[in-house]
């Protein structure tokens, strides 16, 4: 399996937004979008449907999953962790449209009902995860693996894993499915982590560079 370094793929992404002219948050529709359609061969429309998002461009994705899930009528919670002065411009943007289209947006893990809930959408860290998770998103992380009752579908990559390093950075998220985008990321071709990243789709979403 070739798979690419968190840096190879910002390059690639960084090449198609600047050489192509594709904006990113197209890029985001198209990844969220794939990853619904993913979910949907799986998931009913009575499953309660958790999305946990960090504060990056991999949370700006799971609320967009979020978003799209609500908009076509399943029951969707999001909680945002991350400090608000370090959201990203497009995670921003996507707690923006998520709010209009009245998404329900939670800021505090501990309200948060992990053990009821069917779905857990993982969009905490994709591959912007650069150091061991400490605190709240390890908490979360906790939580969302303590949650034997639900299918964990985690978006890029399982949260904890480094795809600078190919290796968990302390804990991670143990997802049942990984839906990745463009190419397979770095840790997904070693067969000792193959129970972290569960059955893994990689999907282009329609850019070339
Ligand atoms: N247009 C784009 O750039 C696209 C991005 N995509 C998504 O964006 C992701 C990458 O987004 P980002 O570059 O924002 O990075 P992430 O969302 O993976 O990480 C966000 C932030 O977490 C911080 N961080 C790193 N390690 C941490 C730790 N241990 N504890 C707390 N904070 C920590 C970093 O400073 C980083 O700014 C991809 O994995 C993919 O899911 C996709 O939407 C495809 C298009
Ligand atoms: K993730």
């Amino acid at each position: 399996m070739k798979t690419l370094t968190a840096e190879e793929m910002y390059a690639y992404e960084k090449n198609i937004m600047n050489n192509k002219g594709v904006p990113s948050n197209v890029l985001m529709e198209c990844a969220a979008r794939a990853t619904v359609k993913q979910m949907k061969q799986t998931i009913s429309k009575n499953d309660g449907i958790t999305v946990v998002a960090g504060g990056g461009n991999n949370g700006g994705d799971g609320l967009a999953v979020g978003r799209i899930l609500h908009n076509e009528g399943f029951q969707v919670e999001i909680l945002v962790i991350g400090n608000p002065e370090h959201y990203s411009e497009q995670n921003r943007l996507q707690q923006q449209i998520a709010k209009k289209y009245g998404v329900a947006i939670e800021t505090h893990l501990e309200k948060i009902d992990f053990t009821k809930t069917k779905v857990i959408v993982d969009a905490l860290f994709g591959i912007g995860l650069s150091r061991p998770v400490k605190g709240v998103p390890l908490q979360a992380i906790e939580k969302i693996n303590r949650a034997k009752q639900a299918r964990v579908y985690a978006i890029d990559v399982p949260s904890g894993v480094s795809s600078i390093e190919g290796k968990i950075l302390g804990s991670c998220v143990m997802a049942d499915e990984t839906m990745t985008f463009g190419f397979y990321k770095h840790g997904m071709e070693k067969e000792e982590l193959k129970n972290v990243f569960g059955d893994i789709t990689v999907d282009d979403i329609g850019f070339y560079y």
